[in-house]
């Protein structure tokens, strides 16, 4: 499927039925990512639209994805918010994961925040921390799986897009500007670089060795197709990522080969508890800490000139 094969007539058609006028041309788009649906809940006067009910919408198969688009005010603020998103692991296509955000700016969205959970690779950033991304890392777009990949479905969207601007610096200032105005420590709060990766595993020690040493400090498995389709269609984006584990990477290996010889030689070995990471985790600290990112997005739209 190419995108000039998308249904965005349908898609705008069915939504035109359902949500009234004063909803319907919204200024700020959300994306919620795992766990962080509750962002929604700044919103007034909502209306809920199942993806289901939107051709051309697929539906997270996600724990902690909630398969609804959300238009409401936030404030006065019109918003469009997506309860949950799409993501290759899932098996879905680029063109389709890309789809919803390329729909929101049909539908008049200008600004774009986008969110997710992460794993965190730099000791600096703990668990629960919000960063501010400042750059992406998108391993599948090094290595021949660009979402972009494909025909120029519309002559007006470059064909070559600049990514070194991807993330707005005036969204970032009012970002950190509404941190400080809803009395937050500036400190507590993070930028960095985000890796994306396919998923759906988590790293291995190794791999997130590797992408640490390529500079970035968290990791998570989306944002970034959703980041260039909200390029490409001119929208400034702003994304935050929720650290939600550390990704364990460590500098020395167990040795098994070791212990089998100091048994061998009638020595106690001790089988150390080797900690895993599971989604489970990342949606306790995603609830955790909603309510934090949730006051925040809600100040940084009523910023928003
Ligand atoms: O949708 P996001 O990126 O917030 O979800 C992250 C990445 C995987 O989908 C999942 C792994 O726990 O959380
Ligand atoms: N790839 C990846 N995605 C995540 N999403 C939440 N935590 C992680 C992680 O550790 N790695």
């Amino acid at each position: 499927m190419t995108d000039a094969q998308l249904p965005f007539a349908a898609a705008l058609e069915s939504l035109a039925k359902c949500v009234p006028q004063n909803l319907i041309r919204p200024k700020v788009g959300i994306i919620c990512g795992s766990g962080l649906s509750t962002l929604a809940a700044s919103l007034t006067d909502t209306v809920y639209v199942p993806y289901g009910e939107i051709p051309g919408f697929l539906i997270s198969t996600v724990d902690g994805h909630k398969n609804s688009l959300v238009f409401g005010l936030c404030g006065d603020v019109p918003v469009v918010a997506m309860l949950g998103r799409f993501h290759a692991y899932e098996g879905y296509p680029f063109q389709k994961i890309m789809f919803p955000v390329r729909v929101m700016a049909r539908l008049g969205v200008k600004n774009l925040i986008v969110t997710n959970a992460s794993g965190s690779l730099n000791p600096n950033i703990p668990v629960g921390t919000i960063v501010v991304l400042h750059d992406h890392l998108g391993i599948p777009n090094l290595s021949g799986f660009n979402p972009l990949l494909g025909p120029q479905h519309d002559k007006k969207i470059p064909r070559f897009l600049p990514t070194s601007n991807a993330y707005s610096t005036s969204l970032r200032r009012l970002f950190f500007h509404a941190v400080h105005e809803l009395g937050f420590n500036l400190d507590d709060f993070a930028e960095g670089t985000y890796a994306w990766v396919s998923g759906p595993t988590y790293e291995s020690p190794a791999e997130g060795r590797f992408i640490r040493a390529a500079g970035a400090d968290v990791v998570g498995m989306s944002t970034v197709p959703e980041v260039l389709a909200a390029k490409e269609e001119g929208l400034e984006v702003i994304a935050l990522s929720l650290v939600t584990n550390f990704v364990i990477i460590p500098d020395t290996y167990r040795s098994i080969k070791a212990e089998v010889k100091a048994q061998l030689e009638g020595k106690i070995v001790e089988d150390p508890l080797q900690p895993v990471v599971s989604h489970q985790e990342v949606l306790e600290i995603g609830l955790k800490k909603a309510e934090i990112m949730r006051a925040i997005v809600e100040r940084v739209v009523q910023k928003i000139p």
